[in-house]
């Protein structure tokens, strides 16, 4: 009898391109939301695009928060009900999209997206990731009702968010090996669509990774798009699986060990140099990710990182621990081999 089902969510409305901030209200217009809108933001973001976010709604309330945690989350839950709040409005980067993302979920109700950085891949997507602990949730959550991405706006962002974003993207190659690799040896569920899709948005980034340059409008435009697609992979998968693999696993252990030292892109990129080392050896296709990050400018070193050499060890050894998820470090590398991976590829 067949039994399988599945629910995708999605977004409704994806408006990217030059200048489409001005039309965020239409965008909710035609959501039908009611209530008074809720602003999530965070300093810099505010500073650059609240002013043009407020004066599109009437009598707007707003929060502005400083990190990602479950106390934020909390926060952002007692504000929008003190102010009787109808949705969310989230601008701003990761942390910022991550929390409002959750905040709604717990709210019981609807969520904007409003990237100010093209620097990860949760702008679209149906899951939230908050750190606590010695741990990480990636936690299933409604995806954005909306998601507006100024090209304008991103473009002006400081540049290595763009870079962050591209090996966020590129990341994604290790992360769906990690994923066959935990159907075939722990019959974890494996979608064939979402897996291509994972795969086939970062093919398109590496080739076009020669127009994406400081500067060009045009460069946000082809980053942005690959984030959308790599969101709603995710969603197709109903797990963040075909964008999340070992290499995530090490990014998340490096913001404990050393929080707020790298980008989540750039952490996640160089981490993939090593995973693909891992995957397939010392001939592997390891140079052809360090050569794709290189390409856009992102950083394929721990030096680049700003991180030290035994951190990034300790980050490697202990990655497995940092939720259940089977990858290519199975259960832990030990410190001689990943000396030996960080040093052949030359990330230490
Ligand atoms: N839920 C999901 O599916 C995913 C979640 N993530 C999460 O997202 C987070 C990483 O996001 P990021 O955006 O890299 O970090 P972030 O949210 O900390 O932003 C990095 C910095 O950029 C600043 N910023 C943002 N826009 C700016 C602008 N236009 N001009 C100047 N500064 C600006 C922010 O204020 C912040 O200081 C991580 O916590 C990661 O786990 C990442 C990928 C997918
Ligand atoms: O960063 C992500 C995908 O790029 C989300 O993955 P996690 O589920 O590991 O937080
Ligand atoms: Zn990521």
């Amino acid at each position: 009898m067949f039994e399988k089902s599945s629910w995708i969510q999605l977004p409704r409305n994806v408006l990217l391109g030059h200048d489409v901030l001005d039309e965020l209200a239409d965008a909710v217009d035609e959501l039908y939301l009611s209530g008074r809108p809720f602003l999530v933001t965070s300093p810099t973001p505010d500073r650059i695009a609240g002013g043009a976010v407020r004066d599109q709604f009437e009598d707007p309330a707003s929060l502005t928060i400083e990190k990602a945690s479950f106390e934020t989350v909390e926060r952002v839950v007692d504000a929008a009900e003190a102010a009787d709040a109808g949705y969310l409005i989230a601008l701003g980067g990761g942390k910022v999209i991550d929390t409002a993302k959750m905040a709604s979920d717990r709210l019981e109700c609807g969520f904007v997206s409003v990237p100010t950085a093209a620097s990860h891949d949760g702008i679209v997507s149906g899951r939230s990731s908050i750190p606590e602990g010695d741990t990480r949730h990636s936690v299933a959550a409604d995806p954005p009702l909306a998601v507006v991405a100024d090209t304008t706006l991103l473009a002006e962002a400081p540049w290595e968010l763009t870079t962050a974003g591209c090996a966020d993207i590129i990341s994604n190659y290790t992360a769906v090996k990690d994923w066959q690799l935990a159907h075939r040896l722990k019959n974890v569920e494996y979608s064939e669509y979402a897996g291509a899709l994972s795969q086939m948005t970062a093919e398109m980034l590496v080739d076009n990774a020669e127009s994406i340059k400081p500067g060009l409008e045009e460069s946000s435009w082809v980053v942005a798009k690959a984030l959308v697609s790599s969101g709603v992979a995710m969603s197709i998968a109903g797990s963040s699986r075909p964008a999340s693999g070992a290499e995530h696993l090490f990014s998340h252990q490096l913001d404990r060990l050393v929080p707020g030292r790298a980008l989540h892109g750039h952490q996640v990129g160089v981490g993939s140099i090593v995973t693909e080392y891992l995957h397939s050896g010392e001939d592997g296709e390891w140079r052809d990710i360090r050569d794709a990050l290189d390409e856009v400018g992102a950083p394929t070193t721990a030096d680049q990182l700003g991180i030290d050499d035994e951190t990034i060890l300790e980050a490697l050894t202990t990655a497995h621990t940092i939720r259940d998820r089977y990858t290519i470090l199975g259960d832990g590398v030990s410190e001689d081999a990943a000396r030996e991976a960080a040093r052949f590829t030359g990330v230490i």
